[in-house]
């Protein structure tokens, strides 16, 4: 028999078993937690083979851009995803596409809509109405922050994506998205058997063992309502000539619609919707939660905000250049808090050498975000929350830029952020990032920070005169959420209020 020999040695890791190589060693909940041990045992390039699958994980962002940004042709695929991608029918949205024309036309269509200050600017109205709206649900019922911050995302993004107008309490659609998300999270590649042994996505459903295959089916149910009912509102809306500019209003524009365009121009708003909501809400609420835990970083970011807008108005956009311990502290918390701990999977579409190691056509590579945005060769003490890392301050330079890391790498990029990324080395796009555009994916992160700290206290609840410190622990999954906890937001004055309750339109 001719055995083809590799070129080079695969990346060091954990030794595997004969015959099921790594099958034991590949984590189904947290998996940063053994990426990182991986990276402190065996280097920055770590590799495991499951199956003759071949897994790459990356714990250097140097690394990490140096493969998935500088050779972005080879490594931007994704891989099968048996569970969520098969079974439940995500591989037509954005996130699970493999390369191709729809690929292409999904992320064309997104860019239009999010990727320019120019296309961001029209939807900064949206975001300051629907957070003043925000800042009136808590101000109304405090103990229910979770859900007041998924209302508000799922607001904006429904608006921009389907002009649609959510309503006030139990939103139909919110609660549809909220639940197809959380399911989309909680199926991460490893979560189910039949990612590691995806024969057994031909197994009856009867089957012992099968039960994946009920879920899948429950989940597909809601996938498929969440896909189709926003946009079959925005078409009857057309039909009635009543439709406001949206995404999806304007793409289907025009004439002669074919069904292959409607199906694109379908998933591609409902991947603006998947992507944008509940790590949005993750961030939010992790801003909630650092806010109660650290009140002198609160204080600065209120002092700044009270110096420069003044007590008669809430800050806005316009404010955002001039409030730079707000924008470092918005920066920490996506540093502090990760949002996709170990990205989403990438695949490689050729054979590579990288480094000496030997990188096989089809490998799954997974930047062990979690552990980049918290290495302490990048960031000083990484455990500490402080957002003055982020400031230049007596000759010392601000430490890397969260933002080049946390949305992930190459052309699968998060396109919530910008293309621009992938073009040219990203440190120096981002370094232009607050100068050239401001992004839907942290716009909202921004605004309401910003708005919240003018109006409110974040504090830690007493209950029965014991002060309650919330624990910092990640609920599992593909996107993190910080564990529910408990915390006190009162109005900061009465002046705050009257802004509180002024008039949202
Ligand atoms: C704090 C907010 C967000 C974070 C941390 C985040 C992070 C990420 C990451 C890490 C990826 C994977 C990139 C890769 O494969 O290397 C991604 C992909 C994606 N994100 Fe975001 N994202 C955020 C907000 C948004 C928003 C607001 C939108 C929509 C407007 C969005 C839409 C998407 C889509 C559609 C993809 C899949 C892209 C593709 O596969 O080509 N995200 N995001």
């Amino acid at each position: 028999v001719v055995t083809k020999k590799n070129p080079a040695p695969y990346p060091p890791g954990p030794r595997g078993w004969p015959l099921i190589g790594n099958v034991l060693d590949m984590p189904r909940v947290n998996p940063w937690v053994a990426f990182t041990e991986w990276g402190q045992q065996y280097g920055d390039i770590t590799h495991i083979e499951v199956l003759g699958r071949h897994i790459i994980v990356l714990n250097s962002v140097k690394i990490a851009m140096e493969m998935m940004d500088r050779k972005s042709t080879l490594y931007s695929d994704r891989p099968v995803f048996p569970m969520v991608g098969e079974l439940v029918g995500w591989k037509d949205s954005l996130a699970f596409l493999s390369h191709g024309d729809q690929l292409r036309r999904q992320r064309r269509n997104l860019q239009r809509v999010i990727g320019s200050r120019a296309a961001v600017d029209v939807y900064n109205a949206i975001e300051e109405v629907e957070t003043l709206r925000f800042l009136k649900c808590v101000l109304a019922k405090p103990d229910r922050l979770r859900e007041h911050i998924r209302h508000t995302t799922g607001a904006i993004i429904l608006r921009i994506s389907h002009g649609y107008e959510v309503k006030e309490n139990d939103d139909p659609f919110v609660d549809l998205a909220d639940r197809v998300t959380t399911e989309v999270s909680q199926g991460q590649l490893g979560t189910f058997l039949v990612d590691i042994l995806p024969f057994l996505v031909k197994v009856p459903a009867w089957f012992p063992g099968a039960g994946f295959k009920r879920i899948a089916r429950e989940w597909r149910g809601a996938l498929e309502e969440m896909v189709s009912a926003p946009h079959d509102f925005v078409k009857d809306q057309m039909a009635a000539g009543t439709a406001p500019t949206s995404f999806t209003s304007n793409l289907l524009e025009g004439s002669n619609i074919s069904a292959e365009e409607d199906h694109t121009v379908k998933w591609s708003a409902f991947s603006l919707y998947a992507g944008g909501s509940d790590t949005t809400v993750s961030a939010l609420y992790s801003f909630f939660l650092a806010m109660t835990l650290f009140p002198d970083v609160q204080k600065k970011a209120q002092a700044e905000i009270d110096a420069v807008v003044g007590p008669d108005r809430l800050p806005s956009f316009a404010d955002r250049d001039y409030l730079p311990y707000t924008e470092a502290l918005v920066k920490e918390v996506l540093r502090w808090s990760v949002v996709i701990p170990t990205g989403i999977p990438h695949c490689v579409t050729k054979d590579d050498i990288h480094d000496g190691y030997y990188i096989p056509k089809g490998s799954l590579v997974m930047p062990n975000i979690s552990f980049m945005l918290n290495d302490p060769r990048t960031y000083a003490n990484p455990s500490q929350f402080n957002p003055e890392r982020f400031l230049a301050k007596d000759g010392k330079e601000p430490e890397t830029e969260p933002r080049t890391i946390c949305f992930g790498f190459g052309r699968r990029i998060c396109p919530g952020v910008s293309d621009s990324h992938q073009l040219t080395n990203n440190i120096l796009t981002f370094a232009c990032f607050s100068c050239t555009g401001i992004y839907l994916a942290e716009a909202s992160i921004w605004i309401s920070t910003a708005m919240s700290l003018a109006v409110f206290d974040i504090s830690k609840v007493i209950e029965n005169g014991v002060e309650i410190t919330p624990e910092v622990e990640p609920l599992p999954g593909g996107i993190s959420h910080p564990k529910p906890f408990k915390c006190s937001i009162k109005p900061r004055s009465a002046t705050a209020l009257g802004l509180i309750e002024q008039d949202a339109n």
